[in-house]
């Protein structure tokens, strides 16, 4: 159900083409970059925008992107719908034919764009991308698509058993809603759970060094239900309210910012003036640790990718007592044993952020988790090699995934140095958050990325 890899890679499309429904070629356009160049639509889409703004009013900005991002979302159930219809396999079609069949199909399955309407605009496209054989093809498949109703209707009649029905409804491949069931165990909260996953997030503020009230009347915005420093955005371009601007607030999930300050509430026992954040690009969670650390505290920021180390350096380039250095946390540089406190934001699937890259559930597979585990285990090994003795490890990913959270941590808990703190009790104020005596933020309980977080403390 996959996107199909496409081996020859096609030039960007021209702008030399008749005049067009501007939101939906621009919704083509950003597909084709996704499929054909391996673009990111969080990137794209916005560049697009800009470039196009002459032409596109708001409404259509605001239609391009329901379009782009929701075809992208859809991929599986869209090709789960259109494979049936077609006589050759989908990954045979010209990828611009099926890129179109894909963004007429969603109108038609959630849009209940009127058939007409979506079939007669996408075979207008298909005529003028690719040619007049295609459209033939595209008009044909699009009528049998409206003719059988719905998404829901679809889904009844395509069946499967129940991780496909879910795959279905929720717009996930197959291997993360086992992993979601897996890591939830609740049956009754899964599917809540990947439909929350399949809407498009609020944007989240985080106050550094502005008074949150401040930040909420600047920016119009309600102040987040679980981290003092959060604000929630209804609408609205972060970058116009001006404390985002002048780097006193940035955009950051209330899910992070817990991850930031579960880090800094860890009970410590004795010195507390060395703070490392061992995998900080681009550098989200070490401003707020910048900002919320007691007097005196010295914060490092490492990160293995030079460019990432740049983004944590301009991102705390008016924090007083910070160091920011390129270095290997699986062979850290620096003298074991030298912080109080450690955040490790381990490199993992983002299956608990797959609400921003409408595309990425797609690119995921499930043969990506053993490599990360592997390097999880061994920056988890080198965490707790830079702690003192006493001091604490905060380990955090966005994913739920039981073999990159709990799994690590279990092996790494098992040694007879190190202990498991509880997190839940540091967070009183958050229903719901505690996985064992690990902690776990949900989309649909708590409306932020599913990040997992667990504290250690070495004990000798
Ligand atoms: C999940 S991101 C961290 C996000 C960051 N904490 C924030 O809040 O902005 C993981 C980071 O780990 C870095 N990384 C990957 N392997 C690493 C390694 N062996 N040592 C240090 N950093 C590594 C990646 O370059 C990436 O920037």
């Amino acid at each position: 159900m996959s996107a199909p890899r496409r081996g020859n890679r096609r030039p960007p499309s021209r702008r030399s083409r008749p005049v067009l429904d501007g939101a939906r070629l621009t919704a083509f356009d950003v597909l084709d970059g996704v499929s054909g160049r391996d673009a990111y639509a969080n990137l794209l889409l916005p560049q697009l925008l800009r470039e196009r703004a002459a032409d596109l009013g708001e409404r259509d900005a605001a239609f391009a992107t329901q379009l782009a991002y929701g075809t992208l979302r859809a991929t599986g159930t869209l090709d789960a719908v259109l494979a049936p219809l077609v006589s050759r396999p989908l990954a045979e079609l010209d990828p611009r034919v099926l890129d179109l069949l894909r963004l007429g199909a969603y109108q038609l399955l959630d849009l209940r764009v009127p058939a007409h309407a979506a079939v007669d605009t996408t075979v207008a496209l298909t005529r003028a991308i690719v040619g007049t054989g295609a459209s033939g093809l595209v008009n044909a498949v699009l009528r049998k698509v409206a003719a059988g109703g719905d998404r829901a209707a679809w889904v009844e009649r395509l069946d499967g058993d129940r991780d496909q029905r879910l795959a279905l409804v929720t717009d996930h491949p197959r291997w993360i809603v086992e992993a979601w069931r897996d890591a939830l165990r609740d049956e009754a909260e899964v599917e809540p759970a990947l439909l929350a996953d399949d809407a498009a997030p609020e944007v989240h503020l985080v106050a550094r060094r502005v008074p949150r009230e401040q930040l909420a009347a600047e920016s119009g915005g309600q102040p987040g239900p679980w981290s003092p420093y959060a604000v929630r955005l209804g609408g609205g371009d972060p970058a116009r309210v001006p404390s985002v601007r002048e780097g006193r607030a940035a955009v950051q999930d209330e899910g992070s910012q817990l991850a930031a300050l579960l880090l800094a509430r860890a009970p410590l026992e004795g010195p507390d003036a060395a703070w490392l954040d061992v995998c900080a690009g681009p550098g989200g969670k070490s401003g707020l640790l910048a900002a919320v650390r007691p007097e005196g505290v010295r914060l490092t920021a490492a990160d293995r990718a030079p460019h990432r180390a740049e983004l944590v350096r301009q991102a705390l380039r008016d924090e007083d007592d910070v160091e920011v250095l390129v270095a290997d946390g699986r062979t850290p540089p620096w003298t074991p044993g030298s912080f109080d406190r450690v955040l490790l934001d381990a490199p993992c699937t983002g299956l608990g952020a797959l609400r921003r890259r409408p595309e990425v559930r797609w690119r995921r597979t499930a043969d990506d988790v053993p490599p990360l585990v592997e390097l999880q285990t061994a920056l988890l090994d080198g965490a707790l090699a830079s702690v003192r003795t006493g001091g604490v490890v905060a380990y955090v990913t966005c994913s739920p995934h039981t073999d990159e959270t709990v799994a690590v941590v279990d092996a790494a808990a098992a040694r007879d140095d190190v202990e498991v703190l509880p997190v839940a009790p540091l967070f009183p104020e958050v229903p719901g958050l505690a996985r064992g005596d690990y902690g776990q933020l949900w989309p649909h309980r708590h409306g932020t990325d599913a990040m997992f977080m667990a504290l250690l403390r070495r004990t000798r």
